[in-house]
């Protein structure tokens, strides 16, 4: 966590320079990834210094999304990020993308994208360290992704810190026809494994600001000295979508 003067507003910080993650540079999200510099084939993470940061905020939350290759959570970013979805052709991230800057009142959400492919996974690991929440994603349409959550899960257990913040997403709900994992499917292993869980559709929008905004305030909950200030990241989410009736296909 790290302390700074607070500028209010969503930032969008793609592109930044290699060593320089939050460096200014405001601007549409590109499908590349600045976040590493490649030398001799080999892959080199550029460690995310907030305290370097040109951006203001009094306290940063390094928010990462992870899981398989495919499963959307490049779209989910820019969705979030732009409000729409990033149609056309797959291009896989390579490495880790920084992409945004998101700032509430009083702290900002400072949001990575990681590359699913397994060749890249020694570098997302050394992301995992610091990062204050995780946005685990599998795909609807994908059983192999929904299987790996498990994997995932290990994987973070090994590399995350203890008590980081990590929220299960089934990502492409709006695709009905090629649906082949089930929403209680993915409720009844988020149960399993404690994990708050939603579904999500980086095509559609739904339930994308709830995930993060979910994720925000349970971190500033987390965040307060206050231990009788509790707040339950699952609850919210239940309740926030009951609101809306909004996943229920
Ligand atoms: N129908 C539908 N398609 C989606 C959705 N989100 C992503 N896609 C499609 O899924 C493909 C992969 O999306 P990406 O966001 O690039 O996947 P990724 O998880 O970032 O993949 P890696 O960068 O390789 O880890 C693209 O063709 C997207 O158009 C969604 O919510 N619904
Ligand atoms: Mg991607």
């Amino acid at each position: 966590m790290s302390r700074k003067k607070t500028a209010k507003g969503k930032t969008a910080a793609s592109s930044p320079s290699a060593g320089s993650p939050t460096g200014k540079g405001a601007g549409k999200a590109a499908r590349s990834s600045p976040g590493i510099v490649q030398m001799n084939g080999v892959v080199h993470p550029s460690r995310p210094s907030i305290s370097n940061s040109s951006e203001f905020y009094d306290i940063a939350f390094k928010v990462m999304l992870v899981g398989d290759s495919g499963v959307g959570k490049t779209c989910l970013l820019v969705r979030f990020k732009d409000g729409a979805f990033l149609a056309g052709s797959f291009i896989s991230t390579v490495g880790i993308d920084f992409r945004v800057m998101i700032t509430f009142v009083s702290h900002s959400l400072q949001i990575w994208d990681t590359a699913g492919q397994e060749r890249f996974r020694s570098v997302t690991h050394a992301y995992y360290r610091d990062a204050h929440a995780l946005l685990l994603l599998y795909d609807v349409t994908n059983k192999t992704s929904f299987d790996n959550i498990q994997a995932w899960l290990s994987e973070i257990h090994e590399y995350a810190q203890q008590d980081v913040v990590l929220m299960l997403l089934g990502n492409k709900a709006d695709a009905t026809h090629d649906r082949v994992v089930k929403r209680e499917d993915g409720e009844r292993l988020a149960k399993e494994f404690g994990v708050p869980f939603m579904e999500t559709s980086a095509r559609s929008g739904l339930n994308v600001e709830l995930a993060f905004t979910a994720v925000a305030k349970e971190l500033k909950h987390r965040s307060m000295k206050d231990p009788n200030e509790k707040f339950k990241l699952q609850e919210y989410v239940s309740k926030e979508m009951k609101g809306t009736g909004c996943c229920r296909s």
